[in-house]
């Protein structure tokens, strides 16, 4: 029988075993105590002093791995993952032992539905420690790259599927970098995704954090979903939109069906990942915030449609930042919103109720029971919100979700699920008469952002707060070394680069017409569906004659053609699906499909330029920067000859029967039947005489990694980086002579920004 390894401070022999272990060394280096905070908690009552020493105890712990299967979009994978980790992973991992000591078994989550959401009591830290657990994290780091998996928090995991996501459902996550439960509500607008049908469905995932925005867009490039658009403004201001009408004239107004507010938090549940929360956590850190959250809270409420769900959610136990939010949101409500009792979803998770009763305490670190009480010289830093109403009784805060550490070994968390029952009108006492005049029953989106931006100097000191809190996380997150080039970054990155830099540096989306020659071109070279919307095609730049074409859904056209889309600060969306290749030779067709697009385009071109391959062929691609033809197996080079010159898609299907018992020798010898369980389908380009394979380096070595074998970088790379041998730089050099045209891949290069996974 398993058990956890040892992960606390404790005596001399835990201490030292913990330094062996973990290979975290910020964390062990930091002390895990505050004397400060555990005043402060005790004085929360929401711990009995028995369970006290459990709760305090592992709040001082590492946390452990914890990760998402990619399930909802490509149904054959997630069995073939969860089948793979149980027959291969689980026995190996458990193979491990500490002396003598063996972790707890590689496990799904008790209450993540479908066995999607998975746990290992490991430190993040130490997975590369052992050659099994090096395995582990290879697979891991290869799965994530190719979007089949999330590296995710388990608590992070919480927020999205309490927000009941349905594929038709338009879903705003306003504070999403770098964007985890991003990924999650992508992966639940596709859920059920019909063959040949884009969703109806949207996501708006917006960032105040320029910089950290386009992590967001890394993350989630992966799942590769037209459905998504991401946006970079201050959530309390976000502004309000005219969309164009839809296809059939009908006029949709820019609200929500599901809001995300998983706000700017002071963070002290991460604890466990984030040491360093330990040395910086202060009262005056969730007092800065409280505002800000409520702020964003009432944005998130004004543009959910009424009857729609909004998920309000903090990864910090304080209940400044928690239920005195939730309460203040739910007073100006008056009756529009309420709290839903979710004690019936995920059944499984255990959770404690949110309280109706706090304690207030000064910067300074003294309880203060009402606003009259705070000092004179401090008045401006306090509001009355922070302490619980009379009537807070009658709110339900029982409703809400607290997550601790001990109850199943994860980070400290808070959820609140509202339902919105009718208009919601801002209560604005001064701007009371303007806004009668004005009035109808629901305040306007259009109100609510002219509202937004009258105020915006008003709220200077928030957004002051915000920015704090975009390096203050960014720092909560990293560890070690990273923290360092973290600060460093930081000092180099201005305000103004970081927030609402946006709006003049993205380029306008043209979009094509259905009979637009470009159009016209690549739809019959690669035999589109008749009834794929051809006129959701859009390209960045007139200059540059159609370079890049992306996709979008009806959902996100609507949103671009919206007639003040100048307001919106669109930072990515759209799926990169062809892009123009100059070519030596002469060529049917110059576009070829984009690796970023190729899994959504499959199912909807025909035939005609797909070559299915088998394992041998895809590794002859990976290892041979332009193989030729006679590089290929006999019985496939008449094949490859007859294909025309150009782009074509290569598809390796693991069920088909000639593809099944091909060994996979690096796997095989640990025991392991290899990575790839999936269908395989790339974007190849034919030359005259060789082929080359359609992937940047990452993709490249992610795919090499997933199969077991080695890889060389493709050819630029080769020639300069320390990857590749001489002999295969000279080789390159000479293919490249004999087929001038092959020479692409890298300037589409994927931007790989530092992972962060919560
Ligand atoms: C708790 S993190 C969000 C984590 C994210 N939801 C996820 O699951 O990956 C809070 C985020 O809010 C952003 N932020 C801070 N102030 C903001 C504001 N006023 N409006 C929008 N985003 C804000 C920060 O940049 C940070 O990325």
């Amino acid at each position: 029988m398993g058990r956890r390894f040892s992960r606390k401070r404790g005596g001399a022999k835990e201490g030292k075993e913990r330094k062996e272990r973990d290979t975290n060394t910020t964390y062990n280096e930091v002390k895990r105590e505050n004397a400060q905070m555990e005043e402060f908690y005790r004085a929360q009552n929401i711990i009995s002093d028995e369970e006290w020493p459990t709760f305090w105890g592992h709040l001082q712990l590492g946390l452990p791995t914890s990760f998402r299967i990619t399930g909802t979009r490509r149904q054959e994978n997630f069995f073939m993952l969860v089948g793979f980790e149980s027959n291969a992973f689980v026995p190996l991992l458990s193979s491990v032992s500490d002396e003598g000591v063996v972790a707890n078994p590689l496990r799904p989550l008790a209450w993540y539905p479908d066995e999607l959401g998975w746990h290992f009591d490991v430190p993040r830290g130490m997975l590369k420690k052992s050659p099994e657990y090096a395995k582990f994290h290879q697979f891991l780091v290869a799965e994530t790259e190719v979007g089949n998996i999330s590296r995710q928090e388990a608590v992070s995991m919480i927020p999205p599927l309490l927000l009941d996501v349905q594929p038709q459902h338009w879903v705003m996550d306003m504070c999403a970098a770098p964007g985890s439960k991003t990924a999650q509500i992508i992966e639940m607008v596709h859920a059920n995704e019909q063959y040949k049908v884009v969703p109806s469905g949207l996501i708006l995932a917006n960032d105040a954090d320029y910089r950290r925005s386009h992590m967001l867009i890394h993350q989630t490039k992966r799942l590769q979903s037209p459905c998504l658009i991401v946006t970079n403004h201050d959530a309390s201001m976000m502004p309000a939109l005219k969309l164009a009408p839809n296809k059939a004239g009908q006029s949709i107004p820019f609200e929500f069906d599901r809001v995300l507010a998983d706000v700017p938090c002071s963070g002290d549940g991460t604890l466990r990942k984030n040491p360093m929360v330990w040395t910086n956590w202060s009262h005056g850190g969730a007092m800065g915030l409280h505002q800000t959250q409520i702020n964003i809270l009432q944005r998130g409420v004004q543009m959910l449609k009424v009857g729609g769900r909004i998920v309000y959610s903090t990864c910090s136990l304080n209940p400044m930042e928690n239920e005195a939010v939730v309460a203040e949101m739910l007073s100006r409500a008056n009756g529009t919103l309420e709290l839903v009792d979710v004690s019936d979803e995920l059944p499984l998770l255990k959770r404690r109720p949110g309280i109706s009763d706090w304690k207030v305490f000064t910067r300074e670190g003294a309880v203060v029971d009402k606003i009259e009480d705070v000092p004179s010289d401090a008045k401006g830093k306090y509001f009355p919100s922070m302490w619980p109403s009379k009537d807070a009784s009658k709110l339900h805060l029982d409703r809400c979700l607290r997550i601790y550490p001990h109850l199943q070994d994860t980070g400290g968390f808070f959820v609140a699920v509202f339902k919105k029952t009718a208009p919601y009108v801002v209560p604005n006492p001064g701007r009371a008469a303007k806004d009668k005049a004005e009035a109808s029953t629901e305040t306007t989106p259009a109100k609510d952002a002219a509202v937004a931006d009258e105020t915006q100097d008003e709220k200077t000191t928030d957004q002051e707060d915000n920015t704090a809190t975009g390096d203050k996380h960014k720092l909560e997150t990293a560890t070690g070394e990273e923290e360092s080039t973290v600060a460093a970054k930081r000092a180099r990155v201005s305000r103004a680069e970081r927030y609402g830099a946006a709006v003049n540096r993205e380029e306008p989306f043209l979009f094509l017409d259905a009979q637009n020659n470009d159009v016209k071109l690549f739809s019959k070279f690669y035999g589109l569906d008749e009834d794929f919307p051809k006129d959701q095609f859009l390209v960045r730049s007139e200059g540059e004659k159609n370079k890049t074409v992306y996709f979008v859904s009806e959902a996100v056209k609507s949103i671009l053609q919206s007639e003040d889309i100048h307001r919106l600060k669109v930072v990515n969306t759209g799926v990169r699906t062809f892009i123009r290749q100059d070519s030596n030779t002469v060529v049917e067709c110059s576009f070829r499909i984009h690796s970023e697009g190729i899994a959504m385009m499959r199912q909807f071109v025909s035939n005609a330029r797909v070559m299915t391959v088998r394992l041998k062929e895809v590794i002859t691609l990976l290892q041979s920067p332009y193989p030729k033809i006679s590089e290929f197996p006999e019985a496939v080079q008449e094949r490859l000859t007859a294909l025309q010159t150009g782009c074509c898609i290569f598809e390796f299907d693991p069920e088909l029967e000639e593809n099944k018992d091909q060994p996979n020798e690096r796997w095989e010898g640990q025991g392991l039947t290899g990575f790839v369980k999936s269908k395989l389908v790339f974007p190849v380009w034919k030359a005259q005489v060789s082929f080359n394979m359609l992937l940047n380096k990452q993709e490249r070595r992610s795919l090499a990694m997933r199969l077991g074998v080695d890889c060389v970088d493709s050819p630029h790379v080769v020639e300069g980086g320390a990857k590749g041998t001489a002999a295969a730089a000279k080789k390159a050099a000479e293919a490249a002579k004999d087929d001038e045209d092959t020479a692409m891949g890298e300037e589409d290069e994927a931007v790989i920004e530092e992972g962060d996974d919560e």
